[in-house]
């Protein structure tokens, strides 16, 4: 597991490092400053025509390091300075006497432009930036983004991104590398600023543990060693070890999205796995998954909310571990009464999604249902209608609107979108970095309902079977891309590589 930080927590760090634990800012400097010169020296040759870009603040003041350090190892490296010195950071004016002092080229932007330029460095803005670039400082952007450098590397995070949401601030510097210090901040790993940060290096510049700590930094992502965390199988065990799942989902002709459920479900690691569907796909579900149990209900039965269709249906909620709500259930008159009746008689864990959700957004009353054991996986339209928010605006403050869900009704929230997010029900929140456009296909939530319910049937509680249902399901993504490229990926797929990652 890995912290990743807001702006502010960053500046917190920072300053809690330098004021209580007494390292001196320059001394951080000193080090961030050398991870970037160090990471130049690896992409470029002493011949490149090296730029950095630095504003008059400590983003600006490790550019100027930087410069130095290139330039004392025999680099041709010139320091913009685009800022005035008059409002410079203590920092930064240190680090441009030490520039002069040194010998460094030191350029005003009108001395270089037009010009060419092999490698820029981007230490115009960092974490400081808390307002849209406009004016002199556009124009600034604009001009470097016309010299095409052939590799960017940016200071901390691409000039332009904010740190906290990942928002194009304006206009942004795209880099290629992004050397970030101490703690990966949030605005590099959402789009767009995921995109423009290329990839990201975390250096560590030497702030102690105990600096992140005391902030109880609730922000998180996961990373392939992480799977280690996941429990193991016991020897000594049978099926009722591992939890049951029964996964309500289907319709007439809908079978497909309980099949997936259900199959990832059990490549997970569940011991069994029971689709309650309508009579109809009892067929076609044996023959394609004879692992599953299938229990069947009519649709008028379920419409009318029969006695029979009741007790069958509590005793299905009785059996299971963790249950799946939704996939495939269809817009049916009957499906309100099911979704109900599920949440009403369920004490387990519920993933709760597609048509489940859908049935919410339609019935907003059903909330009274939700419970802490609720886990709910709306994509970006699914939240549209459970919110009434605009795909757009939820696009740009997804970990705000998934935190906001989850937290009005004390339940775990997967927004489900490009970089997935966790608002979990333990207040932590998750950002995910598995995964890649070519899982953006049907099936493929179906498939994240069963891992994710296969993890709370091996025993991991809501919050983490979230955040790993979501790193395993991204996961298993990048490697069936990788086997196959990006266009064929079948959702079926992804529960094939669920072995290879645990
Ligand atoms: N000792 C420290 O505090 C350390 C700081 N570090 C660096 O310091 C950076 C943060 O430095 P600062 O807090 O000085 O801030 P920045 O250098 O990121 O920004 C400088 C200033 O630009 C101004 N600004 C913000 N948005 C603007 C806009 N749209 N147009 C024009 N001006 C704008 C702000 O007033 C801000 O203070 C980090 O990103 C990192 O690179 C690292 O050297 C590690 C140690
Ligand atoms: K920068």
């Amino acid at each position: 597991m890995r912290y990743l930080v807001t702006g502010g927590q960053m500046k917190q760090v920072d300053r809690y490092t330098i004021e209580n634990i007494g390292i001196p800012s320059l001394v951080l400097m000193e080090r961030a400053a050398l991870a970037v010169a160090e990471e130049v020296m690896k992409h470029g040759q002493k011949t490149d025509r090296i730029w950095v870009l630095c504003g008059n603040g400590n983003n600006g003041a490790d550019g100027v390091a930087a410069a130095r350090m290139l330039h004392l190892k025999g680099y041709k490296v010139f320091a913009l300075l685009v800022a005035g010195k008059e409002k410079g950071s203590s920092e930064y004016l240190t680090q441009v006497s030490i520039a002069e002092h040194t010998g460094v080229n030191l350029a005003g932007f009108s001395d270089l432009i037009p010009g060419t330029c092999d490698i820029l460095i981007d230490a115009l803005f960092g974490v400081g930036l808390d307002r849209e670039i406009l004016g002199r400082y556009r124009e600034i952007l604009e001009t470097i983004r016309r010299c095409q450098p052939k590799f960017t590397v940016a200071v901390d995070i691409p000039s332009g991104i904010h740190s906290d949401s990942g928002q194009i601030m304006g206009i942004a510097l795209k880099a290629d590398i992004t050397v970030t210090f101490g703690y990966e901040k949030l605005g590099t790993m959402l789009y767009p600023g995921k995109e423009y940060s290329g990839k990201v290096l975390v250096a560590d510049i030497g702030f102690p543990g105990e600096s992140l700590e005391r902030l109880k930094t609730e922000y998180f992502t996961l990373d392939p060693e992480d799977v280690k965390q996941l429990p193991k199988r016991p020897a000594y065990s049978n099926k009722g070890s591992f939890g049951k799942v029964l996964v309500v989902a289907g319709s007439k002709n809908m079978s497909g999205a309980a099949y997936l459920s259900a199959l990832a479900a059990y490549r997970t690691g569940a011991g069994l796995v029971k689709i309650f569907t309508v009579e109809e796909n009892r067929t076609i579900l044996q023959t394609g998954l004879p692992e599953a149990i299938i229990t069947t209900y009519e649709a008028g039965e379920a419409e009318a909310g029969t006695e029979r269709f009741k007790e069958l249906l509590v005793k299905q909620c009785e059996w299971a571990t963790a249950i799946v709500l939704g996939p495939g259930l269809g817009q049916e008159g009957y499906v309100r009464n099911l979704v109900e009746e599920v949440l009403a008689n369920a004490y387990v864990p519920i993933v709760l999604d597609a048509d489940g959700l859908g049935t919410i957004a339609s019935n907003p009353e059903l909330t009274s249902y939700f419970t802490e054991n609720i886990i709910v996986t709306p994509h970006l339209g699914e939240m549209a209608r459970l919110t009434g928010s605009a795909v757009e605006t939820i696009q740009k403050q997804l970990i705000t609107t998934a935190r906001e869900y989850a937290d009005r009704f004390g339940i775990t929230c997967v927004l489900k979108d490009a970089v997935t997010i966790g608002a979990l029900k333990d207040q932590r929140t998750y950002i995910n970095g598995s995964g890649n456009s070519a899982m953006a296909k049907a099936g493929s939530g179906d498939v994240l309902t069963g891992i994710i319910a296969g993890l709370l049937a091996l025993g991991l509680e809501e919050s983490d079977a979230a955040a790993f249902g979501v790193w395993l399901h991204g996961r298993a993504g990048d490697m069936v891309k990788e086997k196959q490229g990006e266009h064929s990926i079948l959702a079926r797929e992804l529960t094939e590589e669920i072995h290879s990652i645990r």
